[in-house]
């Protein structure tokens, strides 16, 4: 895999790609899950408890596959969906695929406030963030970084919730992470002064997109 950084739009590019090669979106977003669990079992190779924070579009969906992977390894999960049901095809299938597990779904932040959780999964936002947060996003944020602060390993899907992907811009109030996996491309955000020290160590997995699919920019 090589090293490539890549905006937002044309990481939509590259994967528009790999599912015209025969990779679909939704093993894609498998990939891209199992890769983000396998990373968090290096840091913790024993089951413990787990809070995965899920937004409602696909950076929601790969939370769902970290928590079913997690759940059927035995982990405690909670699964917070903090903006309500997910609201894209194949988050919404791996919502769905949660049901049969023994996973706590939980649509109320302030009831987690008192919990320990051993690691927290942000799964909030990913590289469709834009703009400032609204009260649920901040709500969620400052529940991640108060459990953050309190001894808790924070694990970034793609990015810390609350980060413009292409310029690094910070929202108030983002999450700070301790370990950022990215897929496939590193984007602006994880190099940019502003944003990086926010990602703690930044890992980018391969999701199935082979090199040669790449588009030239
Ligand atoms: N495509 C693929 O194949 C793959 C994609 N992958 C994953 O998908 C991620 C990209 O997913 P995505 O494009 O669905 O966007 P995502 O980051 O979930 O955010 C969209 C949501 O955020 C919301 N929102 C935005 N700004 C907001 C604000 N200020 N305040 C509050 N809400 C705000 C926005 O709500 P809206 O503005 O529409 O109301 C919408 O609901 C990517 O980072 C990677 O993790 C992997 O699975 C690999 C395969
Ligand atoms: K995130």
């Amino acid at each position: 895999m090589k090293h490539r950084i890549v905006t937002a739009a044309q990481m939509k590019e590259i994967e528009r790609t790999g599912d015209a090669h025969g990779l679909p979106y939704l093993q894609m977003m498998e990939n891209a899950g199992l890769a983000a669990y396998a990373e968090l079992q290096k840091q913790f190779p024993h089951p413990g408890s787990l809070l995965v924070v899920c937004g409602k579009g696909n950076n929601g969906g790969d939370g769902f596959v970290i928590a079913r992977a997690a759940a059927k390894d035995g982990w405690n999960v909670t699964a917070l969906l903090a903006e309500g049901e997910p609201k894209t095809t194949d988050a919404i299938t791996n919502f769905e695929r949660l049901h049969s597990l023994s996973v706590n779904i939980c649509a109320d932040c302030t009831v987690l406030e008192t919990q320990h959780f051993d690691v927290v999964v942000d799964a909030l936002y990913g590289t469709g963030f834009h703009g400032a947060l609204r009260p649920s996003g901040l709500a969620a944020c400052g529940l991640m970084n108060r459990l953050h602060k309190s001894g808790a390993f924070v694990l970034a899907v793609d990015l810390p919730s609350g980060i413009n992907t292409d310029t690094g811009e910070v929202a108030e109030g983002a999450a700070h992470a301790d370990l950022t996996v990215t897929f496939d491309s590193y984007k602006p955000l994880h190099v940019v002064e502003s944003s990086a020290p926010l990602c703690g160590k930044i890992v980018c997995s391969d999701i199935g997109i082979r090199d040669e699919w790449h588009p030239e920019f």
